[in-house]
This record gives structure tokens, sequence and C-alpha cells, in this order.
């Protein structure tokens, strides 16, 4: 599996404005710890007199009403103004974050009434905001840094939020939700993690802003206040002598520009350096809809009845599915890609992506409706694979730690007892040094390691049904055959029912008990997995004919199967399969054949044989 190339340090990625922008930034913070020690005494030294003087060699930058040294004051300044502005800017950080990451944790009203009011206040020009705020709080620093905070906040809140919707979608958000995982938790353990690097470069920026922000409300008069001074007060002071004395205003000036430009280059340079942040696949799960009730299957672990998943504009990719599946039984569905596999998994496990729905007659885990079923009892009933396990592991956290959770969510196990289970697991899967593994993060391990690694944290709970989604797709072939033996034997050891999906009806009929399989949404075939060679619908057997064998001639191409299936918006009325099929007559083209018994535990759904 190809990984990203780690990246270079830091300062290897500021590189030219970037390099200046770090080196004006380290001289403002140096003055601003040692220049009250070293000119303090200066700044405040009043001398009759020297008032209102000019550029002289004594006060190159001359001297004020009371005869104080403006060099002095500008250099003591930058304490003061640095430390208005971090304020500033965490109280405009804090309170976007939270608003930003509210959408996530509340219910869908309140979430769109949040997101409402993100998008309102980053329409309100921040600088009437922060003088809004900063007159509504009273005039003086406090006033000014709730108000340069005030319009900080909202481009943080939008930042937040669009970060959040990112990474909601990744499949190691998706497994905590399965798990179970309160949306709380979830929020603070997956979500602000994963943003929290470029919310973090971004402060950079933001300081930036809230400088030059807090210098221009000190120059209205709005901010610090005498005795005080930071360098909008200063640069108030010496404007009404620009055209006498251009040098006691221009002095604040260039000290507030350097230090605006120096932040914003360096911000700019950090967060162009750490753009290639990754993306993510999955958007969020729509709640399954329109649900009614049937005849419960008491054997069965797993009982689905036509179920149909519909997306807007007549596009229904799984249509009037039903499969059983009984305790420690693996039934493999297979099909060709598109043919509406994995979102058979996702509505299984309420993952189906907005704006789809779910429908169903009856969809039944341990012989409860899942709907009947809360997050927490569903979190350890079901466990899911899925095909890329580093996509499925919060990439920030170590593995041994996101086991662990699991154990705590769901049985409120202390910290150490939930690890030492999550060590166990780990050995369990057949990982070797345990230990060692459970404290590394996710990007240390093999793929193969990770597989096993989700599949340990499948056996966290007491899983009575897994749902792997094509595991092994992305393993070499070696370390597929392992993780196979190591479902089977975990089937075996747990008794759980399994729905193994995948493409390849090789490995199906390898792994599986028994074997579905689906064309263009719908089941065609149902068998047992040892009588592969009696299939029945040419569907079936163009699959089982297209897999190469021993005497396959490799240098011809494979026999594939002609022609394409059809787009889940195209399916007619007769057998999808009907236009590629070479025992396809009229009525196949106009009138679709149902699953029928054919005996010895087979369903055929096919007019011809
Ligand atoms: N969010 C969506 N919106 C609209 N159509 C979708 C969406 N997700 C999937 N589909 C459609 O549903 C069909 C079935 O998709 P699904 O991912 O279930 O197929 P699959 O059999 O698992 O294929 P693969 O082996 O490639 O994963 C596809 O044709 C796809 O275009």
């Amino acid at each position: 599996m190809s990984q990203d190339a780690p990246r270079p340090p830091w300062h290897a990625r500021l590189r030219g404005p970037g390099a200046a922008g770090a080196v004006i930034v380290t001289g403002m913070v140096a003055l601003a710890v040692a220049a009250p020690l070293i000119w303090g005494g200066t700044a405040e030294r009043i001398d009759a007199a020297a008032i209102l003087q000019g550029t002289s060699p004594a006060h190159p930058l001359g001297t004020d009403n009371l005869g104080r040294d403006l060099l002095a004051r500008v250099l003591v300044a930058t304490r003061l103004s640095l430390l208005l502005a971090l304020a500033a800017t965490l109280i405009g950080a804090v309170a976007g974050v939270v608003l930003g990451a509210l959408p996530s944790v509340l219910p869908r009203r309140a979430a769109r009434l949040a997101t409402d009011t993100v998008n309102a206040l980053v329409a309100f020009p921040g600088l009437l905001l922060a003088m809004f705020t900063a007159v509504v709080t009273g005039l003086g620093a406090r006033g000014a840094v709730l108000g340069i905070g005030a319009a900080i906040a909202p481009g943080f809140a939008r930042l937040t939020q669009t970060l959040a919707a990112r990474v909601a979608g990744a499949d190691y958000v998706a497994a905590a939700r399965m798990l179970g995982v309160s949306r709380r938790r979830i929020l603070t353990r997956h979500v602000l993690p994963n943003i929290a690097e470029p919310l973090i470069l971004n402060l950079a920026q933001a300081f930036g802003g809230a400088l030059l922000g807090l210098a221009g409300m000190s120059f209205l008069g709005l901010g610090v206040q005498p005795p005080q001074y930071d360098w909008g007060r200063l640069l108030f002071d010496g404007f009404p002598r620009i055209y006498v004395t251009p040098e006691v205003a221009l002095g604040p000036a260039a000290a507030i520009a350097l230090a605006g430009i120096g932040f914003n280059l360096l911000g700019d340079a950090l967060a162009r350096a750490a753009a290639r942040t990754p993306g993510t696949g999955r958007e969020r799960a729509a709640p399954p809809v329109a649900r009614e009730a049937g005849e419960p299957d008491p054997g069965a672990v797993l009982e689905v009845r036509d179920l149909t998943v519909t997306f807007p504009g007549g596009v229904t990719p799984v249509r009037e599915l039903s499969l059983t599946i009984a305790p420690g039984e693996i039934v493999g569905l297979v099909g060709e890609s598109g043919s509406g596999k994995s979102l058979t998994a996702a509505a299984i496990g309420g993952l189906v992506p907005y704006p789809g729905t779910v429908t169903y007659g009856a969809l039944r885990l341990g012989g409860r409706d899942v709907d009947t079923l809360s997050d927490r009892e569903l979190g350890t009933a079901l466990a899911m694979v899925f095909q890329d396990p580093l996509a499925a592991l919060n990439p920030a956290l170590k593995v041994g730690g996101q086991l662990a959770e699991v154990a705590v969510v769901h049985e409120g196990a202390g910290r150490a007892e939930a690890r030492r289970r999550a060590v166990d697991r780990l050995g369990h899967v057949h990982l070797p040094e345990p230990e060692r593994v459970a404290a590394r993060h996710p990007h240390e391990l093999s793929g193969g390691m990770r597989q096993r690694a989700v599949i340990a944290m499948g056996l966290m709970g007491t899983p009575r049904l897994i749902v792997a989604d094509e595991p092994t797709t992305a393993l070499d072939v070696t370390v597929q055959r392992q993780i196979l033996r190591l479902l089977r034997e975990v089937v075996d050891e747990t008794g759980a029912a399994t729905l193994f999906i995948s493409h390849d009806i090789a490995v199906v009929g390898e792994l599986c008990d028994r074997v579905v399989v689906m064309y263009a949404g719908r089941v065609v075939e149902e068998l047992p997995a040892d009588r592969l060679a009696d299939a029945a619908h040419p569907y079936t057997k163009a699959l089982i004919a297209s897999l190469p064998d021993l005497d396959t001639d490799r240098a011809r191409p494979l026999a594939g199967i002609p022609g394409a299936q059809p787009a889940p918006a195209g399916v007619g009325l007769g057998c999808a399969f009907a236009p590629r099929c070479a025992l396809a007559t009229d009525r196949c083209e106009t009138e679709r054949p149902r699953l029928a018994a054919r005996g010895g535990g087979r369903r055929v759904a096919c007019w011809e044989v």
C-alpha cells in the first residue's frame, strides 16, 4: 500500500517570505520580552525640557507632550500590543471553534440554526462587529480585545465547520458512530484532533489581523487608554503632529506594519506548507426512513427483507433485497462493481450517505428491529471491517487507545482495564508484540497489520454480526489469505454471523458458507458455496467463467462478460441482465423473474434455467 512520504520538519518548509516572516516574528517576541526590562525606565521618564520634540540624536523618534522618548515607548509597547493581540486571537479562536463545532453535536434543527448564525456573522463586516462589541462592552483595552475577538470568531467558525464536515465523512468516524460513540465524544476525540493542525496554523494569520485591528481600535480612541499605551495609542497621540514632526507617528506606524506583515507572512507560509492535508471519502449518514414491520425469523442473526436504497432522481442502487444470515455463518455478497454491495452493507449499518433513503420490510439484528436498538447496542452487536483499514482508523490516535475506547464507551471500563483488553485483542488477531502495536499510530503499521487491528477493534465488543466490505482488496495476495483465515477463525470462535462483500467469486467460494449474487441492485442467485459449480443463473456462470484457472491460456484476454451493467437509474421492467444474456427471450425483456427455490438451498431468478 502506498503511504504519504514523511513530511519535512517545519523549519525546512519555511523558505523565502515565510522565513522572513519567521525572523520578524521571532524578533518581535524577543522585543516583547526584553524591551520593558531594558527601556522601561526610559519610556516613562518625564523630561520637561524636551517636550514635543522631533528627531534628535538623543530621541531618534522625538518625544511626546511630557518629553518621554518615543523610540523607547514604541519598543516597550511591543509587549502590550502583542499580548492584547494574543488575547483577542485566542478569544476569537475558542469562540469560533465552539460555534463551528456546534452543528456536529446539536440535533438537526439546532445545528441548522448554528450554521445560519455563522453564515450571518461571516457576512457581517468584521470592523463594524468589532466596534459594536467594543462600544457595548466598554471603552478600553478589554472592550477592544473582546471586539476584535468577536470579529475573528466567525472566520474560525466557518473554517471549523468546513474542516469538521470533511472529517465527519471519514471511515473512522463512521466506524466510531457504528460503535455507538456519542456525538460529543466523536467531536472531541475524532474530529477536533484531526482538524487541529489547520486551525492552529490559522492562528498565526488571525494574530496578524488582530494586531492590525487592535491598532486601528486604539487609533480610533476605542482601544487602550492612558496611562497604558500600545502601538495604536502611540499612533493616535502622534497623529495630530504628523505634518510638523512626522517621525512621531511614523515610528508606531512602522512597528504595526512590520508586525502585521511578519505574522501574515508566517501564517501564509505555514498554511501553504500544511496544504497537503489528506481528504476523506464518505458523507454524513442519513437515518433510515419509512420502515415497516414484518415477520421475525428467530433463528437468524441478520434478517433483511425487501431492502431498498434510493437516491433522488430515481436512482435505486439496491432493490427489494432479502437475505438472512445464521449464527456462525459467512455469507458472501458478490457482484460486479456498482451492483449495490457496499450500499447494502451501509444500509444494514445505518450509514447510507445523505440524501439516500432506506426502506425495508424487515431489518432485524438478533431478532430485534435495528430501529429499536440503541446506538450502544448496535455498536457492540455489529462490527464493520472496511476496505481501507487506514481510513478506518483515526490517524491522530494510537491503535491501543482506539481499541480501548470501545470498552470505555460501551462498558464503562476503566482506562487500564480497557487498555489491557485492547492489547489482549491485538494478540488475539495474531499481531506480534501486541503491546508495541498498541503504542503505535496507524501509519506505523503495514496494511495487513492495520486490517488485523480493525478486526481486533470489532472484537472489543461482542459482535453478533460482522460486516466486512472488501476487507482484503487493498492488501497483497499473501496478506489477503492471512486475513481471510483470521476472519474464519474469528467467526468460528465468536459464532458471529458474517456478511462478506467481494467482487471476487473465487475468494467468496473459498471463505463463505453461502453465496448471494447481486446484479444491478437485486439478488439474482443464492446458493451454498460448495455448490458454486452447480450455479444456474447465466450471470453467476459468467462470473465463474471469467475466473482464470490452471488451464487458462494466460496470453489470451480473460473471458469477460460482454456489455455493461445498467446504471441504477436505468434498470427497466424486465431482467436487468437480459441485454447481456445469451439465453434472453422477449419475456426476459419485459417481465422480471422472481427468486425461486430450486432445492438444496438454491434460489435463482431466471426464466430460462
Ligand atoms: N451517494 C450516492 N449517490 C448516488 N448514487 C450512488 C451513491 N453511492 C452509490 N451510488 C450508486 O449506487 C451503485 C451501487 O454502489 P455500491 O457502492 O453499493 O456498489 P458496489 O457493488 O459496492 O461496487 P464497488 O465494488 O465498486 O464498491 C453505483 O452504481 C453507484 O453509482
